[in-house]
Formats: structure tokens, C-alpha cells, sequence
């Protein structure tokens, strides 16, 4: 694929940050994500920027929530500094409001609904707009990391490039190779999985490219290979990974040229099918460790998607729940509201499997068997703050800061009934701030 088709997906990543975390003379520009300006970048030379809605602003913005001096931006050749420069509803970093911060490169900052990232100036990053739609094929989500996922996905089904999907364990990678075959042309064909984890090394190779009768002990009959098995369809290679170093690049030959050669054969055929790639460990660390070659891991990666964890994206969880409960045909109300609070609450490190597992648990054998869920360790709200004396001090303060809130809020909307406006004055914070801290901690009531 040419490089602007991939820059149009915007579904590739870009360098990673530590490289520019330094900040030695690395030129920034400033990218807004959401509001009126959406879409806009502005490069950021050393000096001073205010932002505002003022017209003589530096940087002016027609987002009228916004004061008309907003933020001041220093940039220097060594760093960025952001001052609140007074505003009206406050100035905010990761959703913690500030008045004035040292700006980490990839942060991102929100004044009234305007949310906006300081990135490279050579940053290939583009703002994905969110898609209007909470599902793509099976794959359900609200938040906005699954939003602007789901636009990627329906622009890449479209066309008909090789993906790779990336993300941890029980994310959705297969369901989303799933839905892109679904949604593209090649619907009507066959759709093949090769679990690259679950067969044997010494069977991956007739796994993927077949045999020829008697090609190795066992092999009785002539078998065709998932990529020809797929043939006018899409086969996903799960864990990619895992595959030996020396069948990578039989792999990348077939992914090239479309041609694969049976174990034992000696011609090859030529197959018409999409490759769909999935992996829930870092491939680029797999490069540099020597265990994964570097022109497979270009070839796969063209265009690359990645799964967020469910802890990125806790207001998913309602949503989720209510899917789940959905396919297995149970109301809503198959759950307590204390239940669905306490799920709300936990990080979720088997992901959306590990939800859908306990809700299912829960559903056929009752509340009572309800595992214990050591909430997140954040959960140290703040009276129970001997625990996390021995994280990092900026990850103990997080982590404190976060169990507080969701208490606070928790209590907060118990007393105003869940009436978000009352919620707003009794608090002294603004409404849009409010809703967004609700929807991060799982409370907003959908
Ligand atoms: N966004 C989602 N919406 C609805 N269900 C989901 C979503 N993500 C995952 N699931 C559920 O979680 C289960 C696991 O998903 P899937 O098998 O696609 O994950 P995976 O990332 O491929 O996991 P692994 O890396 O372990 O193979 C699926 O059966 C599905 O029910």
C-alpha cells in the first residue's frame, strides 16, 4: 500500500513517545482532537501561545465553552509549559485540572469541550473522527478509543490490505478479524483460523501450507493448506508470533506473492485471499529480540490496528454487560444494580473475555458466586492509604487519587439521585467535566 493510502486510514502508529520524551529539540505541533477545531494542527515554534477564543489569541479557538484567554503555552527548545491563563472553567491534563504543568509530549489537554494533543511536528498522527456507530460486526463500544477503532475498521474492511491487529488477551482481536471479513468484499468466502499457538510447531507448516501424500510420516492423503482453504475468502493467523523463525519467510512469500507450495510439493499455486494477523505481544520487541523477522513484521504491519484494553475504556462496561447479557437472551435486570457496580469497578486484565466469563458465572449460578474482585488497588480510597507505600510515588498518589474519586462521585450521585446537573452545583464543577469523570469511573447510568 503507498504510504499516503496509509496515512489517509490513519491506522498506523507513530514512533513511540520515550524517543522524544527528552525533548531535545524535537519540533512539536499542537493537534486538536475534539471540538469545533477539530482536525487543526498548528506548529509550535519556541515562544509564547495563548489559546483562547478571543480572535487576538495566537491560538484562537471558535469553541465558545472556552474562555477568551485561556491557556498560555511556553514553548522551549527543551520543554513545554502550560499556565492557565485564568479561565473561566479551567484548564485540564488527563482530566486532572491544573494551573500550570509541565506538558509531557503525547499528553493531552482540555479546555471547555476543545481536547488537544502536543505531538512531533513530524508525527505521522492523524485525528481519527469518532465513528457514530457503538459496534462494528460483534465488536461492541461506547468510548471514544473504541469509536475512533471502529472508523479505521470500516474504512480498512473496505479495502482489501492485509491487517495486523494488536492487543491483550480477550480483547476482540478475533472477533474484529471476524467483522473485517464480514464487512469487506470477500463476505461470501470462507473464513479460516489458525490458532498459530494451539498447533504443534512441527504441524504449523502443513497447517498453513498443506501436504502432498506422504510428504512426512502420517501425511496419507493430499491436504490443502488454510491459505488455500481460504481461497476467495480470509484466513486470521492468531498469535502470528508464535510462528518458527524458520517458516517466516514461506509466510512472507505467500503474503508477496500470493503463493504457497505444499510440504512435499513442488510447484506452487497461487491463492486469492486477505491475511488478517493478530498478536497479543509486542512484535516489535519480538524484532529486536531476533525472534521475529523484521520484513515479515513490515509486510504484516502495513496497516495495523490496536485493541485498548478494557481498564483504557471502563464506560464500556455497562455496555458490554448489557451485550452479554443479550446474547445469553437475559433481561437487564438479570443483574443487581450492586453487581454491575462492583464489575464497574474492576481493571479487567483478561479483558472483555474475563467480563463476559463472570458475568455468565453470575447469571447461572447466582450473585453469590460472584468471585472475589479485589477491586483495583486503586481502590485504596483514601482513608485505606497504607496500601501502595511501596508503588512509585506518582503511580501511589494515581492510584489514591483515582479511588477517591470514584468514591466521591459514587456518593455524590447516590445524594443527588443520579440528577447530573444537582450533582454539578453541589460538587462546584462544571457539568462536561462532571459527565466525563462519571463515564470514566462507570457511573454514568447506561
Ligand atoms: N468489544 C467487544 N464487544 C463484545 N464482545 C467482546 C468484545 N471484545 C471481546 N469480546 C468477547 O470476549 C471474547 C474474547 O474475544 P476474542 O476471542 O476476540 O479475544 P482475543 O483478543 O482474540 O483473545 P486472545 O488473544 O486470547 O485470543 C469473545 O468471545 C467476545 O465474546
Amino acid at each position: 500500500m503507498p504510504p499516503e493510502e496509509e496515512e489517509q486510514l490513519g491506522a498506523v502508529e507513530t514512533a513511540p513517545l520515550q524517543q522524544v520524551r527528552g525533548l531535545t529539540r524535537v519540533r512539536l505541533k499542537l493537534l486538536v482532537l475534539s471540538g469545533p477545531d477539530v482536525g487543526r494542527s498548528v506548529s509550535l515554534e519556541p515562544g509564547a501561545y495563548r489559546i483562547g477564543s478571543a480572535p487576538s489569541c495566537e491560538i484562537a479557538l471558535s469553541d465558545k465553552t472556552v474562555s477568551r484567554q485561556h491557556l498560555r503555552l511556553e514553548v522551549r527548545e527543551d520543554g513545554v509549559r502550560a499556565v492557565d491563563a485564568g479561565s473561566r472553567n479551567g484548564s485540564y491534563c488527563e482530566q486532572m485540572r491544573f494551573s500550570e504543568l509541565e506538558v509531557r509530549v503525547g499528553a493531552v489537554l482540555q479546555v471547555g469541550t476543545t481536547e488537544f494533543k502536543l505531538v512531533p511536528e513530524e508525527s505521522r498522527e492523524r485525528v481519527v473522527p469518532p465513528s457514530s456507530r457503538e459496534s462494528f460486526g460483534a465488536l461492541v463500544g461506547g468510548s471514544r478509543p473504541m469509536r475512533e477503532l471502529f472508523t479505521l475498521l470500516e474504512r480498512l474492511a473496505a479495502g482489501d490490505s492485509d491487517v495486523l491487529v494488536q492487543g491483550e488477551t480477550g480483547t476482540g482481536k478475533e472477533l474484529c478479524a471476524e467483522a473485517i471479513h464480514q464487512q469487506s468484499k470477500r463476505s461470501q468466502g470462507p473464513f479460516v483460523i489458525v490458532d498459530l499457538a494451539g498447533v504443534a510447531p512441527s504441524l504449523i507448516e502443513s497447517e498453513l501450507f498443506g501436504h502432498v501424500k506422504g510428504a512426512f510420516t502420517g501425511a496419507q492423503g493430499d491436504r490443502a493448506g488454510a491459505f488455500e482453504r481460504a481461497n476467495g475468502g480470509t484466513v486470521f493467523l492468531d498469535e502470528v508470533g508464535e510462528l518458527p523463525l524458520e517458516l517466516q519467510p514461506r509466510l512472507l512469500r505467500a503474503l508477496e506473492r500470493r503463493q504457497v507450495k505444499r510440504v512435499g510439493a513442488n510447484d506452487y499455486r497461487t491463492v486469492a485471499m486477505r491475511v488478517v494477523a493478530a498478536t497479543h505481544v509486542d512484535l516489535e520487541g519480538a524484532v529486536k529480540a531476533g525472534k521475529f523477522r523484521r520484513d515479515l513484521f513490515h509486510r504484516l504491519a502495513v496497516l495495523r490496528v490496536t485493541l485498548p484494553p478494557l481498564r483504557e475504556r471502563p464506560e464500556d462496561i455497562p455496555l458490554l454487560v448489557d451485550t452479554v447479557l443479550r446474547r445469553m437472551e437475559k433481561p437487564p435486570g438479570a443483574l443487581s444494580e450492586q453487581t454491575r457496580a462492583l464489575l464497574a469497578q474492576y481493571p479487567w486484565p483478561g479483558n472483555v473475555r474475563e467480563l463476559r466469563n463472570v458475568v455468565e458465572q453470575v447469571v447461572n449460578l447466582g450473585e453469590e458466586s460472584l468471585p472475589e474482585m479485589t477491586p483495583d488497588p486503586l481502590e485504596l480510597s483514601a482513608g485505606a492509604g497504607s496500601a501502595g507505600l511501596d508503588l512509585p510515588f506518582k503511580e501511589a498518589k494515581e492510584r489514591l487519587i483515582e479511588g477517591f474519586e470514584r468514591d466521591y462521585f459514587r456518593s455524590l450521585m447516590e445524594r443527588c439521585e443520579g440528577n447530573v446537573s444537582r450533582a454539578s452545583r453541589e460538587a462546584g464543577i462544571d457539568r462536561f467535566y462532571l459527565r466525563k469523570l462519571l463515564k470514566k469511573h462507570g457511573l454514568d447510568g447506561h
